[in-house]
């Protein structure tokens, strides 16, 4: 039993965990071209904020490869195209433009093509490399908050398969198992994709953590029969106020969390923030097939024609939420002041954001 990844990098192939077919099959698959990125990233075989940036970076580095010039002006061109093409496969995670953008930066510091190429890979498996450190950082963060507390919800897969390892929600559950601290981990299947269902409880089972999964709607019932201690969760994008765009059901769980009077955990690291939105209503949240919800395995379950709103995100808003973990150190309200506080440190000691 060991944490499970979803990206390896050989040093020459990009391999990825197929999540389509998790839990049935642990099938990895090699993306060769650009296109092959484009389309993992759209179908869900690699997901989780962290995981798509680290993926579309090496897709852009493996691009650049093809592109067959020696005017350093063409190569930033068609460097600029392959951005803006892999910035379009899923909108709401920032991870996403945030890893392109590192890596379009660093060709401008190259004299020729050839270094430029070089710079890409590099810059993408700097990204890859700095993202397991971040979500180890966040699991000891994240280990110290929740001391005394054991039973723990969360929602969707915010863990090692869906960043470089650890995960970010779910890496306190690794680390405490390696270290023999028992959690007994809530996870809300999270419709329509069963992120939760297929992805965290099978990541938590490799990890040897107590994991028991429960529908969505059991979520305040299993609250109070199981008294749950605290919620932590994942994000895809938070604006410079707090506010969190994460998996559909986020918020609700938030809300509960209020009620019942536990704390509301949200666990990411910096390159989740974007400080350009202000508050969370600028985010854009992504909606996908109406299919995932009126369908099951290729089935109707509502009548043919059924109008559908299917948003695969939401947004809490800060108030509701305790404190957000990262790996610089642990932010909570006033988010807007903390939140730049942190953030500029990390810049003046010269950290790429
Ligand atoms: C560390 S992953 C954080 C978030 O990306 C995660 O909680 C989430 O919402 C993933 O959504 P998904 O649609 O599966 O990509």
């Amino acid at each position: 039993m060991s944490i499970p990844l979803s990206i390896k990098w050989n040093g020459q192939q990009l391999t990825i965990l197929d999540q389509q077919k998790l839990p049935h099959l642990i099938e990895y698959v090699t993306l060769e071209t650009i296109e092959d990125v484009y389309e993992a990233i759209f179908s869900l075989k690699v997901r989780g904020a962290p995981a798509i940036g680290i993926t579309a970076a090496y897709g852009l580095a493996l691009g650049a490869q093809r592109h067959e010039t020696v005017s350093l002006g063409a190569f930033q061109q068609y460097i600029k195209k392959d951005v803006s093409y892999l910035n379009a496969s899923r909108p709401t995670a920032v991870n996403l433009a945030w890893a392109l953008n590192r890596l379009q930066d660093k060709v401008s510091e190259a004299t020729n093509v050839e270094q430029a190429k070089q710079l890409l890979l590099a810059e993408a498996i700097k990204i890859h490399e700095e993202d397991e450190a971040s979500c180890r950082r966040i699991g000891e963060h994240a280990l110290t908050l929740l001391e005394g507390r054991t039973k723990v919800m969360t929602i969707c897969n915010a863990g090692s398969i869906a960043t470089a390892k650890y995960g970010t929600a779910l890496a306190p559950f690794h680390l405490g198992s390696e270290r023999g601290r028992h959690f007994d981990v809530y996870a809300c299947e999270t419709r329509p994709v069963y992120q939760g269902a297929r992805l965290t409880v099978w990541e938590l089972q490799q990890s040897n953590v107590d994991v028991t999964l429960i529908t969505d709607s059991m979520a305040a019932h299993t609250i109070k029969a199981k008294g749950i201690e605290a919620i932590i969760v994942g994000a895809d994008r938070i604006a410079a106020n707090g506010d969190t765009a994460n998996k559909i059901g986020t918020f609700n769980l938030a809300l509960l969390a209020k009620a019942f009077n536990i704390p509301f955990y949200v666990a990411a690291p910096v390159s989740t923030f974007d400080l350009e939105i202000e508050d969370g209503t600028a985010i854009p949240i992504e909606e996908r097939n109406p299919e995932e919800i009126t369908h099951m395995n290729g089935r109707p379950i509502a009548p043919l024609g059924t109008k559908v709103f299917n948003p695969a995100f939401d947004v809490t808003p800060s108030q509701l939420i305790t404190a957000i973990i990262t790996e610089k150190g642990i932010i909570t309200a006033d988010y807007q002041k903390n939140i730049s506080r942190l953030l500029a440190a990390s810049i003046r000691k010269g950290e790429k954001i």
